[in-house]
């Protein structure tokens, strides 16, 4: 049977790191980090022409594979924001995630393998103690576990790391147009913050997604307690 017959063949694996597979796996892991509760936030992964995404609007921690969606990269329109073409939609009446749009962008200027969104507290009280468009810190052993671009070469523990802060919209998807604006702007950030809301973060594949969610993660995190202790965050050489 072919894959029009069968869409289904698109999610069902014996393999644990099959996408569909995947997806609802490190949402559990996610939600039990604070990234994905009370339903935002996410993870998509896109292996070559096709892109494995979640629906909007469910509890993450509870995903099953026959909740995902399959979506062909590229579209036919190359910026999708309405009329998407899927190759396997759930039989339920779902949407697929709000994110989508925002993920997008990682694949298209960053020809990412996967995408992850979180709405961590400690990405969002970056945003609150850096009034200003970027977050920077520097001298942290972490900076190592980030990517330029997120796909480039790994930075140095000399590197400043520096991330755009974009305005959040009351509409996820509104994001799409500032977030690619940042993207051009800051050509080496590894992900985008969004004010009051969370993080983007990107890879060449799912494990460098995640590790470097989970490294830029910790500097948000160490950079607030560092500056409610009143420290500087970058250090002069
Ligand atoms: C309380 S979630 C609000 C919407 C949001 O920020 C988000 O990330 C939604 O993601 P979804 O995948 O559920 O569309
Ligand atoms: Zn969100």
């Amino acid at each position: 049977m072919s894959l029009e017959e069968n869409p289904d063949a698109l999610i069902l694996s014996d393999d644990p790191l099959h996408p569909a597979n995947l997806i609802p796996e490190l949402c559990r892991n996610f939600y039990q980090l604070g990234w994905v509760t009370g339903t935002g936030g996410g993870i998509t992964i896109r292996l070559g022409d096709k892109v494995f995404i979640a629906p909007s609007g469910v509890q993450k921690e509870r995903m099953l594979p026959k909740h995902i969606f399959v979506l062909p990269f590229p579209q036919p329109d190359p910026s999708p924001h309405t009329d998407r073409v899927f190759l396997r939609r759930p039989a339920l009446n779902l949407k697929e995630s709000q994110c989508t749009p925002l993920f997008w962008n990682a694949f298209d200027l960053r020809e990412a393998g996967s995408c992850i969104h979180t709405h961590s507290q400690n990405a969002v009280m970056a945003t609150l103690l850096w009034p200003g468009s970027t977050f920077t810190i520097s001298h942290q052993e972490m900076i190592k576990g980030v990517r330029v671009g997120g796909t480039g070469r790994a930075l140095s523990y000399l590197d400043t790391l520096e991330l755009p802060i974009i305005e959040n919209t009351p509409n996820e998807e509104d994001l799409k147009d500032s977030m690619v604006s940042a993207m051009k702007h800051h050509p080496d950030a590894a992900g985008i913050l969004v004010r009051r809301h969370g993080v983007y973060v990107w890879g060449s594949d799912w494990e460098k997604a995640k590790t470097q969610t989970e490294c830029l993660d910790y500097l948000f995190e160490i950079g607030v307690k560092m500056k409610l202790a009143g420290l500087e965050t970058v250090l002069k050489t």
